[in-house]
C-alpha cells in the first residue's frame, strides 16, 4: 500500500471518530435535556396535583378546555421553533391528558369506597352473618312477597338450609306501571312476620327516601335497586340510616359510576355497603342482561366493600344460575342472590327467571359441594 493511501485511511479514520465523539457529545446533552425536561414534568405534575386537591374541595371539575386552549395558543405564539405549532400543541395536549389522568387517579384513591384508602375489607354484618368475611352469604327469596303463605313456605326452606338472608320485593319498580307494583307496607309486614318466626333478616327494596325511615322496623338490609342506583335523593337517604345497604349496579351503569353511587351513601355517614352486580344492558338477548363477572375481581380490587352477584336478574333464565354462582365464587364474589318462589310458573313477576324450592335446594347443594359452607 502506498503512503498516500494508508494517509487517506487514517485522515478517515479520524473523521469517523470525531463524528462518534460528536454523536456521543450530543447525546449526552440529549440526556441532561431530558432530565431537565423530566424534572420539569414531575414537577408540573406536582402542581397540577395540588390543583386537582383545590378543584376537588371547591367542587370544580377537572377538566378546563378553556384553560387548555389558553395554553395552547399561549405555547403557540411564543414557540421558537423549529417544531411547528401543530406538533407544540399535540404534546402539550397529551401533557394535559397525562395531568387530567394523575388528578382523576389521586381523586379515586381518595374516595371512601377505595381500597387505596381503606386497605382492609368492609364486613357487613346481618345478624350472625358477616358479610365479606369469608364464607359466601347467600341471598334468596321471592322476586315479589305476593303472600303469606308464598313468603312462609320460601323463609321455611331457607331455615331449613342453615341459611339467614331472606330478600322480597313489596316495592316494585317496574317497567310497566300496569304491572304488579308490590304490597307496599302490607309486604313488608309480611316478610318481618315470617323472618322473625325462622330467625331470619329481611332483605327488601325501598324506592323513595321518604319511605325508608317508615321502612326500618320491617328492614335489616335495605335494597338499593339498579333503576335507583343514580337516585341520589335516596342514595343521600341511605346514608344515613344505621341499616346496612345492598346497592345494585344500575343497568348501564359503568363500574366507575356504580363505585360512586356507593361513595353517596358512605359520604353520608353509612359504611355498611354491599356492591351488587346484577348483570348489564349489552346486545346480547340470550340473557336478560350480560353478567359482567369482571366487575367482581375490579370492585373486590378497587374497593374494600364485600360483593354480592344477583344470578337471577343476570341470567332472567333458571337454568344457567348454576354455573353463573360458581363463576362468581370463583372470581370473588362474597355472596349471591337468587330468587325462588314455591311456584314459579304462577309467579307476579318474573315467573321464567325464578326457581322453584327443590330446584333451590339442589342449586344450594352443588354451590357447597364446590365452595364449602355458606351462610
Ligand atoms: O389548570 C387547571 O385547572 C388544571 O387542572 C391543570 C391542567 C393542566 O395540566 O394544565 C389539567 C387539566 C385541565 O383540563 C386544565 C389544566
Amino acid at each position: 500500500m502506498g503512503t498516500e493511501r494508508v494517509g487517506e485511511l487514517a485522515s478517515r479514520e479520524t473523521e469517523e471518530q470525531t463524528a462518534e465523539r460528536t454523536l456521543q457529545a450530543l447525546r449526552k446533552e440529549l440526556d441532561e435535556i431530558n432530565a431537565e425536561i423530566l424534572r420539569w414534568l414531575s414537577r408540573r405534575a406536582e402542581v397540577v396535583l395540588e390543583i386537582g386537591r383545590l378543584k376537588l374541595r371547591q367542587g370544580i371539575n377537572r377538566f378546563d378546555p378553556v384553560r387548555e386552549k389558553e395554553m395552547l395558543d399561549r405555547l403557540a405564539a411564543m414557540n421558537p421553533g423549529p417544531f411547528d405549532d401543530t406538533t407544540i400543541r399535540h404534546i402539550f395536549k397529551t401533557i394535559f391528558a397525562a395531568s387530567l389522568q394523575l388528578q382523576k387517579k389521586e381523586e379515586e384513591a381518595s374516595l371512601l369506597v377505595s381500597r387505596k384508602r381503606h386497605p382492609e375489607d368492609t364486613v357487613v354484618e346481618v345478624g350472625p352473618v358477616r358479610i365479606g368475611a369469608g364464607v359466601p352469604a347467600v341471598v334468596a327469596g321471592p322476586c315479589s312477597v305476593e303472600s303469606y303463605e308464598q313468603t312462609r313456605a320460601v323463609a321455611e326452606a331457607l331455615r331449613e338450609e342453615g341459611l339467614t338472608l331472606l330478600r322480597g320485593g313489596a316495592f316494585k319498580p317496574r317497567t310497566s306501571p300496569y304491572d304488579f307494583q308490590g304490597l307496599g307496607f302490607d309486604g313488608l309486614k309480611i316478610l318481618r312476620e315470617v323472618a322473625d318466626e325462622f330467625g331470619l333478616k329481611v332483605v327488601s327494596e325501598i324506592l323513595a327516601p321518604e319511605d325508608l325511615e317508615m321502612a326500618l322496623p320491617y328492614i335489616d338490609v335495605v335494597q338499593i335497586g339498579a333503576r335507583n342506583m343514580q337516585n341520589f335523593a335516596l342514595l343521600k337517604a341511605a346514608g344515613h340510616i344505621d341499616r346496612p345497604v345492598l346497592l345494585k349496579r344500575g343497568l348501564s351503569a359503568t363500574i366507575e359510576e356504580f363505585k360512586y353511587a356507593a361513595e353517596y351513601i358512605l359520604a353520608h355517614g353509612n359504611p355498611n355497603v354491599i356492591l351488587c352486580e346484577r348483570g348489564i344492558r349489552t346486545f346480547e338477548r340470550a340473557t336478560r342482561n350480560t353478567l359482567d363477572i369482571s366487575a367482581v375481581p375490579i370492585l373486590k380490587a378497587e374497593t374494600h366493600l364485600p360483593v354480592c352477584v344477583d344470578v337471577t336478574h343476570a341470567a332472567g333464565r333458571r337454568d344457567i344460575l348454576l354455573p353463573l354462582a360458581k363463576a362468581a365464587l370463583a372470581a370473588g364474589a362474597d355472596a349471591l342472590m337468587i330468587e325462588v318462589h314455591p311456584q314459579p310458573e304462577v309467579a307476579l313477576s318474573d315467573a321464567q327467571q325464578q326457581v322453584n324450592i327443590p330446584e333451590f335446594r339442589a342449586w344450594l347443594g352443588e354451590i357447597r359441594r364446590m365452595f364449602g359452607a355458606v351462610v
